[in-house]
């Protein structure tokens, strides 16, 4: 669905910033993309979303080279969740969920009922009707959150990135939003969720990323690519991962990586 072929990005031509980067997306994938500040995750969004143009190296989706698609060619295929989003107009959530169909509307149009009734679906199916009428600037970090996925989801595009989608939000909410990510990736969405927890990886990814100097230096599930050794290495500081114990009926266990402090 979504193939990256040895990107290259540098805002100097001294110190590359993607410098060779590949990997591949399948229907369904959650890939979690780990890397320490100012190893380039976001600088990689802006490239995946044809924001910055890339130096070298290829972006296909569904098998077109992006260098081929216009901008909203890319909007109805990949849609984007930001780690949070500052609005200065009073627009209500579901003006804010609305934006989300602008990709397939003609330029002078106005949302059909079409698009209402899939505005009006993905906000009850992600349980946030009690919000629709709310002011968005006035939400909750939470629930700006749950409205910004709202938005994603009724672009109807296949590829979801998400950009840090629980910095910030408290315990149940983060929860809220990794059990939301499985869902719709359940529905066959691919993701690309750019995390700082590697527990992120566990809880809801199927595939791991790290990057490391403009590369992607390990890749593959999450038990084979998050070990102690790689996180301790990648973050400058003792990690351990672990295997706990879950009670409920059937015995599980649950991978978990502790900062050893
Ligand atoms: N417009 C710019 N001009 C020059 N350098 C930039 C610009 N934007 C980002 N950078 C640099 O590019 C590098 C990668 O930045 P980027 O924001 O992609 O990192 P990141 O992995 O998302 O970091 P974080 O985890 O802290 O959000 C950093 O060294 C940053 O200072």
């Amino acid at each position: 669905m979504l193939e990256v072929k040895d990107l290259y990005f540098s805002h100097s031509k001294q110190r590359p910033i993607l410098n060779g980067l590949s990997f591949s997306l399948e229907k369904g994938d959650v890939l979690c993309i780990l890397g320490p500040n100012g190893v380039g995750k976001s600088t990689l969004i802006r490239c995946l979303l044809g924001i910055y143009d890339v130096q070298s190296g290829d972006v296909y989706i569904h098998g077109s080279n992006m260098k081929q698609l216009d901008a909203r060619q890319v909007a109805q295929k990949v849609a984007y969740v930001p780690q949070s989003t500052t609005v200065v107009f009073p627009y209500s959530v579901f003006d804010m969920v609305i934006m989300g169909r602008n990709p397939h509307i003609g330029y002078l149009s106005a949302p059909s009922k079409k698009d209402q009734q899939i505005a009006n679906d993905i906000i009850k199916q992600i349980g946030i009707s009690h919000l629709k009428h709310r002011v968005f600037s006035e939400l909750s970090g939470g629930e700006k959150q749950m409205a910004l996925v709202a938005r994603a989801l009724v672009q109807q595009a296949d590829i979801m990135i998400m950009d840090e989608p629980t910095a910030s939000l408290d315990y149940g909410n983060e929860s809220k939003i990794l059990r939301l990510i499985k869902q719709i990736s359940e529905t066959g969405i691919s993701i690309v969720l750019i995390t700082h927890a590697p527990n992120h990886a566990f809880l809801a990814g199927n595939k791991v990323a790290i990057m490391k100097g403009g590369r992607i230096q390990a890749y593959g599930s999450p038990s084979e690519v998050i070990t102690s050794e790689r996180l301790s290495a990648l973050y400058a500081t003792p990690i351990e991962v672990t295997a706990a114990p879950i009670s409920g009926d059937k015995k599980e266990e649950a991978r978990v990586c502790v900062p050893l402090l």
